[in-house]
């Protein structure tokens, strides 16, 4: 080229590019329509196919002809289908490379009717360039385009030219398509990044799928969003193993699943299971828990000191619910088991069983026992002597077993059980020396009330209890064959109903003694991975048994009281297998006025957190309020307004847990519905994760107070905006402000 162009030049160029992308853009959408039409049509010739064969014989090779031919136009069209109808241009992208080819880059592959492609899928090895290119290293790539689209209509073109030594005359539009993503305002949904992902993220999505990959770094550096785009990109390079055996993806709450629900839809993916981490076990469970539990409790239900609790809340059940030893008479003898051989039968049977399994053994232990003591019994010549049988079935039908079963092998649930948590005479004999004496009373006192429902934290102690459990066994219909043996009639008389070989194998899920009580998947993507508790890891484990995994965290903005402990977690989960990590340096989320003021907040007590650089300035450094306590709503109420005017989506207002309802009622009449309706009133742990263009934080230093995180989970609440960032401190109170910023007044600044 031979110089910037002037305005005008600019006007009539970036005209001419828009039509000529447009041109292309339609050809897509034609050929789409297309193939669309074609999938139908192939659909309904495929079922004729198919009911002409069931009558004459299989033609395999029409068959295989008719999906060769075809097949791209069925993927297509499914894909198609599953696109959010809203995304933001099917193509968002072109490559012009040094040999002259245009490569267009896009949601998914479309290709012409002579197979030649019109747009690259963004996930294929040809599309890499797009995202890794750089001009120190351009791969061949002259200029990288990016076309902003709403619906079927190119609206804006962002150019990099990539290659300044080329001799080119290829215009160059635009400011950068990165920066014009990051200063759009925020909606209620996180979008894809799909245009404009960096290299470094690039290679992190598409690293390959074996073992554990580690993604790290500090707020907003994208981790999330490119935990998303990865499992898209692992379906994509490894569709059947994936699609198949499954992916999960896990993130800190419902909030947090409903804000990225609609990443991979709009990446037309939709064969991806998100649940939050109180949802995990809905699987074994059925239930999903949103309640967190204060710190103290939390503390003790995350740690891996619960686990031997646990087993034993299973395994030894207390039994003052009978008397702990058996008698049963048999003709006249009594015949006594205590409770030292009892725990050994007990102890023997749940080695190789898991309870609901053992029972069926525990049973035939017992009766082994008691045949022993009436078999050693020095009863006389002239007493009744019994065959086996025959005294088993005088056992089985007396009272006194029937009821010492139940007491002692009785059916358990993990809801019934961890409920007994709940006694605190039951807590403390269960705990021996795992828990001290208060750990013991605040595990109890957090079971008291049985209408608070069960929380985030019991999910993995109830996941556990299955667990140790086992699956639950079939309801038996016939008390007789609950051994699950088969039972044939072959007259022996006794048998009234015929158990058929299909009746069988239609009960055998349910009673397969293998059966998990839980889903596989073949890969578990974990966001937030520093707030994951051990026990909750154990939870995870059991879903990704033979899975690899995608871990996502920050150190610096955990929630657990010992960063340590979760990431020997996480070490014990890496293993001796594969793995690779990768450290994401930029945050695009946060303008870095407001990054730097809260990086130095997280320094003062982490002094190791890992610090990314922010790229965007906006000229507003934070603003630090101060209010009376007893008018502190108000003032928030007042802020929250201002803000309203100032940023054009989201507003957060992040308050200590013990504030956010009494905040919530008094916000809510106080502001036009315009703000009420862009406005969340939230804790810092239900922001986790999130961003708003405005942010209010309230009352800092309790914020710190009230979690064991402390000054992290500060952090996690500083880094949420996207704009603007205002504190309110209780007047008396600001112990969390580093040094400088507590020495200055609220900065003058253009607000
Ligand atoms: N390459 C990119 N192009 C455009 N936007 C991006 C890019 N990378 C990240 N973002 C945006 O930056 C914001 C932060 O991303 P994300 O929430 O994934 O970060 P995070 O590292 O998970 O943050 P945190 O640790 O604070 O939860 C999001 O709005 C995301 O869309």
């Amino acid at each position: 080229m031979d110089g910037p162009l002037n305005q005008q030049q600019t006007t009539d160029a970036l005209e001419r590019e828009l039509a000529t992308e447009q041109a292309h853009v339609d050809r897509v959408y034609e050929r789409l329509a297309a193939a669309a039409r074609s999938a139908r049509q192939v659909a309904s010739e495929g079922q004729a196919l198919y009911r002409t064969d069931r009558n004459n014989f299989f033609r395999d090779e029409d068959g295989t002809g008719m999906l060769e031919r075809d097949v791209f136009a069925f993927q297509a069209a499914k894909r198609l289908a599953t696109l959010d109808a809203e995304h933001e241009g099917l193509v968002f992208g072109r490559l012009d490379r040094t040999d002259g080819e245009v490569r267009y880059i896009g949601r998914l592959g479309v290709r012409d009717e002579d197979y030649e492609p019109l747009v690259i899928d963004w996930r294929a090895r040809a599309a890499e360039p797009f995202y890794r290119a750089t001009p120190a290293e351009p791969m061949e790539v002259v200029r990288r385009r990016v076309l902003r689209s709403r619906g079927e209509k190119v609206i804006g073109i962002e150019d990099d030219l990539l290659d300044t030594d080329s001799d080119t005359d290829l215009v160059v539009l635009g400011e950068g398509a990165l920066m014009a993503a990051l200063s759009r305002a925020r909606g209620p949904q996180m979008r894809d990044i799909v245009a404009t992902i960096q290299a470094e993220q690039d290679e992190a999505i598409r690293a390959p799928y074996q073992g554990v990959t580690m993604i790290t770094g500090g707020p907003g550096t994208g981790k999330t969003v490119v935990a998303l785009h990865r499992a898209a990109y692992l379906l994509y390079s490894n569709r059947r193993r994936f699609e198949s055996g499954g992916v999960l993806v896990v993130g800190p709450s419902q909030v947090f699943m409903n804000y990225i629900e609609r990443v991979l839809p709009s990446l037309g993916e939709d064969a991806v299971t998100l649940r939050s981490i109180g949802g995990v076990a809905v699987d074994a469970l059925g239930i999903t828990a949103t309640r967190n539990d204060p710190p103290a409790a939390h503390a003790i239900k995350g740690s891996l000191r619960m686990v031997p609790v646990l087993r034993r809340l299973v395994n030894n059940p207390p039994t003052n619910a009978g008397e702990p030893r058996l008698r049963v008479s048999v003709k006249g003898e009594i015949l006594t088991l205590d409770p030292p051989q009892l725990d050994r039968i007990r102890a023997q049977v749940l080695r190789q069983r898991r309870y609901n399994q053992g029972a069926g053994e525990a049973r035939g232990a017992l009766l082994e026992a008691l045949w022993r003591r009436w078999d050693g019994l020095d009863r006389g010549t002239d007493a009744a002597d019994l065959e086996r049988e025959a005294f088993e079935d005088l056992v089985i039908s007396s009272a006194a077993y029937r009821d010492f079963l139940a007491a002692w092998w009785p059916a358990q649930t993990p809801a019934g059980l961890l409920r007994r948590l709940g006694e605190p005479a039951t807590a403390a004999a269960l705990a021996r020396d795992d828990l001290t004496p208060d750990e013991v009373a605040t595990l109890s006192d957090s079971y008291a009330d049985p209408a608070a429902g069960w929380s985030v934290d019991d999910i993995a102690l109830l996941d556990e209890l299955a667990a140790v459990l086992g699956p639950a066994p079939a309801p038996a219909s016939d008390e007789d064959d609950d051994d699950g043996s088969l039972v044939f009639a072959e007259g022996n008389g006794r048998t009234e109903e015929v158990v058929t070989v299909a009746d069988r194998l239609a009960r055998r899920p349910v009673d397969d003694p293998f059966a998990e009580p839980h889903d596989t998947f073949a890969h578990v993507v974990v966001d937030e991975a520093q707030d994951i508790t051990p026990m909750q890891w154990r939870m995870l484990r059991r879903r990704g048994g033979s899975a690899s995994w995608t871990v996502v965290g920050d150190p610096a903005q955990s929630s657990w009281p010992d960063p340590a402990e979760t990431q020997r977690a996480i070490d014990d989960l890496v293993g001796r297998g594969q793995s690779r990590r990768f450290r994401m340096s930029t945050n695009y989320r946060s303008p870095a006025e407001v990054f730097e003021f809260a990086a130095d907040v997280v320094r003062r007590s982490f002094p190791d957190a890992d610090v990314p650089a922010a790229v965007r300035r906006t000229g507003y450094p934070p603003r630090l309020e101060t209010a009376p306590a007893a008018g502190l709503d108000e003032r928030v109420a007042e802020l929250v307004a201002e803000l309203g005017g100032q940023v054009e989506g989201t507003i957060g207002v992040i308050a200590p847990p013990s504030r956010v309802r009494q905040l919530a009622s008094r916000l809510a009449g106080a502001l036009p519905e315009e703000i009420g309706r862009r406005l969340a009133i939230v804790s810092p742990l239900e922001a986790k994760g999130l961003e708003y263009d405005g942010v209010v934080v309230v009352a800092p230093d309790e914020i710190v107070a009230e979690s064991p995180g402390g000054a992290r989970v500060l952090y996690v609440a500083l880094t949420r905006p996207t704009q603007r960032l205002i504190t309110v401190d209780v007047a008396g109170t600001c112990e969390w402000r580093p040094d400088a910023a507590r020495r200055e007044p609220s900065p003058a600044s253009p607000h």
